[in-house]
Order: C-alpha cells, then structure tokens, then sequence
C-alpha cells in the first residue's frame, strides 16, 4: 500500500513502478495522459489570471508589497483588457476536462479538482491498460468520444495561444510575484508552462517526464497488479495506490488486514506549506502525525515499513531560494538552513516515531527520494521490492 498525505507523491511513484515493472502499459496509456496535462496547463493559466485578479483587488490595502502591487496596477490593462480576453477561450475549457475526467462525476464545493478512480484510462483510451490492443473492436465509446473532441479542442486552443501563455508566464510582474513566493501554483505548474511550446505542438504525445510530473489527485482506492518474477519465480503483486487528502483516510482501513508492505511518503519540501482541507495544519506536522497512526496500527503489525522522505528536489530549490524553515517549524530554531541539515532534521523526527510508537519493532527502511527523477527512483524500486519480497517470503516460509 501507498500511503501518505495528499500530494506527497505516491500516484508517482506507482507510476515509477508501472515503468519498472510494466513499461509497456504505461506506453500504451500515453495518450490519455494528454488531456491531463492541458488540464493542468489550463489551471496554471487560470491560477495565475486569478492571481492578478485578487492582487490587484487587494492592492489598495496592501503595505508590505507595494512594489510588487504598483507593478502590477500599472500592468493590469494588459491583463485585463488584453491577455485574459485572449486566454478566455482557454479557460472555457477547463471545466468540460475536468468534468470529462472525473468520469462526469462533479465534486461538490467550488471549483472541481480532477480526481482519477481505479481504472480511470478506460475512459480516455480505447482500451484497459493491461488488456491487448482488439482491432477488431470500434476504438471509442461514447464517453471516449465526448473525450477526444474536448481534448482536441484544448490542443487546438492551446496551440493558438502559446505566445500569449508565454507572455504571461514570462512577465516581469508574474516573475516577480514567484520569486516573492506571493503567486501559490501546483508544483508542477512551472515545468509545463516552460514547456508550453513543445506541448502545444499539434501532434504532442506526453512523455514520461510529463507523465511523471502531471497533478492528477486519487479519489478512492486504486488497485495496480504486476508480475513480479524474483528468482525465477513469479510473484502476482497487488499494489494500493490511496487518495491522501483528509476526507479520504477512512477508505483506507479496510485494506489494512491484508497489507503486506506500507511504503509511507512524506514530502520534506512541505515544511512551508499547509493542508489543503485545513489551513492550520503544517504539512510537515501532518505526515508525523499521520506517520505516527500508521506505525502504532494494530492492523498493520504484520506489515513492513518503507519511508520515502520524497521531494528532495524541491526541497533542495526552496532552501538555496532563501526559505528558512524555522519561520514555519520553530523547533529547528537555529540549526543551518541547508539541504544536509533540514533533510536530515526530518530524517530523525521520523526515525524518531517509528522508534517510540512500534511496538513491534519492525525493519524501517528509510530513503530520500525524487519520484521525478526516473534514474534515481528505479534503482530503489529495484531495492525495495526486492527487499520487501523477499522478507516476507522469509517471514511466511514460503521460499
Ligand atoms: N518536484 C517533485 N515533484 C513531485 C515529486 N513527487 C511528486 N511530485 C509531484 O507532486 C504532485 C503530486 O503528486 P501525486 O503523486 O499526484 O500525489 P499523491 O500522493 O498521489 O496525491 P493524492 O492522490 O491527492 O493523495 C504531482 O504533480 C507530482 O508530479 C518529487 O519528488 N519532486
Ligand atoms: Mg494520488
């Protein structure tokens, strides 16, 4: 089982094992993943637009960043009477995608996020992903149809406003905003929209970077299944992939009887972030907390831990940007604000958990990760299968 909270990449680092285990499948998914990844350009676009909206609404009153809001004031005719009129069309469509990828499913409460249900592709490829290619069969359904022609339309748009995503992307006001930390974006918001030129080409086709880097939220529970074969034996193994978010948790527990490995994430560079669902809660302190309920779970004592102190990346980029984490996790207090000493600081806070609340005294298997970086993240999916498999082949007696 996956677990951890939302966005701490654990959707990724199924796929990084559909692509170790099963790199076929995650080939044949290709094209599905396309419409997601204009979903995700269309709602970095429509974030930033919003973003220029509220600040300059908010600018009047503002004393701390006058710089930033003047610019903007002076800026804004453009964006309202220029840009956005031209980016509208754009972000018409981000409703109808989203709509279109959850199934038709809408979530109440604002505006929707996508979720992805078990077997979601089957909506938007002519086949499941582990099923042969029939030729025989007509390749789209109804639904698949509703699909492609948004999707088409999204290409289309796309392609004939990349200069205008590219000014706006590029303008000095937005810049500024980022590097002040004012303009909140998906994580993966800046890699597709500094490569809106190659995906807005008319006959994109997502690469596995893309795929990697795509913010597709898990509603539910997901079941994956591969062949494993170890030793020349062939082991069938399921694998749970969970929705993170608060509201979802409860969907965890039945499947916690039979589990038999949990691979916990915790994204370090969260430390200044904080839970969508709930304002309050430090994310850092949310996955200790949630680290906590896992490691002390009756139902997962027959479990083996893994821990992936994931995002190492971003981390690293927060760090050198200047971000220090005392301002949001007092109890560093004046530690040094480099990658060494805060990975390592959260490191032993959960080392530290594992530690005091496994009654069981299990194996803890501990990584930094970037479940972005393909290299890095094979070569310990290798290791962590394999290590999982095998004590538990040596646990059951089964070799
Ligand atoms: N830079 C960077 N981005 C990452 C890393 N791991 C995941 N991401 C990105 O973070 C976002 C969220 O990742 P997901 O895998 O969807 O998170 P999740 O845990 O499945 O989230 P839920 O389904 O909501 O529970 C995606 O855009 C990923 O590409 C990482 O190590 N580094
Ligand atoms: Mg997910």
């Amino acid at each position: 089982m996956l677990l951890g909270q939302a966005e701490s990449g654990k959707s990724t680092l199924q796929k990084q094992f559909q692509l170790f285990y099963a790199s076929q499948t995650l080939d044949h998914e290709r094209p599905s993943w396309r419409p997601v990844v204009y979903f995700n350009v269309i709602k970095a676009v429509r974030m930033i637009l919003d973003e220029l909206d509220s600040d300059i609404v908010t600018s009047s009153h503002s004393d701390s960043s006058s710089e930033v809001s003047s610019t903007i004031r002076i800026g804004s005719p453009i964006y309202a009477g220029d840009l956005r009129t031209k980016l509208l069309p754009l972000i018409a469509i981000e409703d109808t995608l989203a709509s279109n990828l959850n199934g038709g499913v809408s979530i109440a409460g604002g505006r929707p996020g996508v979720f992805v249900r078990s077997g979601w592709q089957a909506l938007v490829t002519p086949k499941r992903s582990y099923e042969l290619p029939d030729l025989r069969k007509p390749s789209f359904d109804l639904k698949t149809t509703a699909m492609a022609s948004v999707t088409n339309l999204a290409a289309k748009t796309l392609a004939g406003l990349v200069e205008e995503i590219e000014d706006l992307w590029q303008h000095p006001a937005i810049r500024r905003l980022l590097r002040l930390h004012k303009l909140r974006l998906d994580e993966a918001a800046p890699f597709f929209l500094d490569n809106i030129r190659r995906l807005a080409e008319p006959d994109y086709m997502p690469t596995t970077d893309d795929i990697l880097n795509v913010r597709l939220q898990t509603l539910g529970v997901a079941e994956h299944r591969y062949d494993i074969v170890l030793g020349g034996v062939h082991y069938n193994w399921l694998m749970y992939d969970v929705g993170g978010a608060r509201g979802m948790r409860h969907a965890w527990v039945p499947y916690f009887d039979d589990a038999t490995a949990i691979i916990f994430l915790a994204p370090m560079s969260a430390f200044d972030q904080y839970l969508e669902e709930d304002g309050r809660t430090n994310r850092i302190h949310d996955s200790l907390q949630l680290f906590t309920a896992i490691c002390s779970n009756k139902l997962l004592k027959g479990a083996h831990l893994v821990l992936l102190l994931n995002k190492a990346d971003l981390l690293k980029k927060k760090l050198e940007a200047g971000i220090k984490v005392r301002k949001y996790i007092t109890s560093f207090g004046d530690r040094r604000n480099n990658y060494e000493e805060v990975s390592e600081y959260f490191r032993a806070h959960f080392i530290q958990i594992h530690r005091r609340k496994d009654n069981w005294q299990r194996a803890l298997y501990a990584h930094f990760t970037s479940m972005i970086d393909i290299e890095a993240t094979q070569s310990i999916i290798g290791n962590v299968g394999e290590a999982v498999i095998r004590s538990h082949i040596a646990q059951t007696g089964l070799a």
